[in-house]
């Protein structure tokens, strides 16, 4: 292991002890950490219970022989990508669309752990894209809704071509977002029209942000208050 990857591996030792309930995020930068927890697990000889946020985690997660469920009553932390990240603990995750089942995780967890390389932190809520995962019924006149009441242009996104169809049979929306000045009330503008069914927008549980880039690595935490 290089130099940082040690460092990441040993972030694992306030995160995670026996008996604990992890809730495993999605995308490259979590599928990358999934190994060194299998390491730390078997080299710990810990019982712990491990909550996948999408099927490809579930499916990475058994290719490091380690098994998956969803049957728990708590979950004590969930260990998460991002595809950008605030000072102030804000997130927008959905790139890979798996926001769903992230935000289900995430907001049942005691705490969330963001892990990002350093070049997703950003300064303000400007220009970014927020995805949303719709209903795929009505989609249409669930997209008009949401361009009308917000203001914001969006594009439905396709893969290789076809309609990209989430681990929960929905589709996924790109918001376009000049500006957002107040996250918390954006978002609850968009989860009130029907067929929103989630956004990409975390603005609650993250109370810790591990960022890196090849030479160091950061640990920011949230004050409890
Ligand atoms: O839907 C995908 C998730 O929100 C990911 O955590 C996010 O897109 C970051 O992925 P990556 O680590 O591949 O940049």
């Amino acid at each position: 292991m290089t130099n940082i990857k040690n460092d990441l591996y040993n972030t694992l030792n306030t995160l995670v002890s026996h008996h604990t309930v992890i809730g495993i995020g999605s995308g490259s930068t979590i599928e990358g950490y999934i190994p060194y927890l299998a390491k730390y697990i078997s080299e710990n000889e810990l019982a712990v219970k491990l909550v996948p946020t999408s099927m490809k985690t579930e499916r990475k997660l058994k290719e490091a022989g380690l098994k998956s469920t969803d049957e728990i009553d708590r979950i004590d932390v969930t260990i998460d990508g991002a595809n950008q990240f605030t000072d102030d603990f804000i997130a927008i995750k959905g790139g890979g669309g798996s926001l769903l089942r992230e935000k289900i995780v995430g907001y049942f967890s005691e705490s969330i752990v963001i892990v990002a390389s350093d070049n997703k932190h950003i300064e303000e809520l400007h220009h970014i894209t927020l995805p949303v995962e719709i209903n795929a019924y009505m989609h249409r006149v669930i997209t008009d809704m949401i361009e009308q009441t917000l203001g914001i242009s969006t594009v439905l996104r396709k893969k290789e071509g076809e309609i990209f169809i989430t681990d929960n049979g929905n589709y996924v929306l790109d918001c376009f977002l000049p500006d957002i000045s107040d996250p918390s009330l954006f978002e609850r503008k968009l989860m009130a029209i029907p067929g929103v069914l989630e956004t990409g927008l975390f603005t609650k549980h993250i109370n810790q942000i591990i960022s890196f880039n090849d030479d160091e690595i950061k640990t920011l935490y949230k004050e409890r208050l």
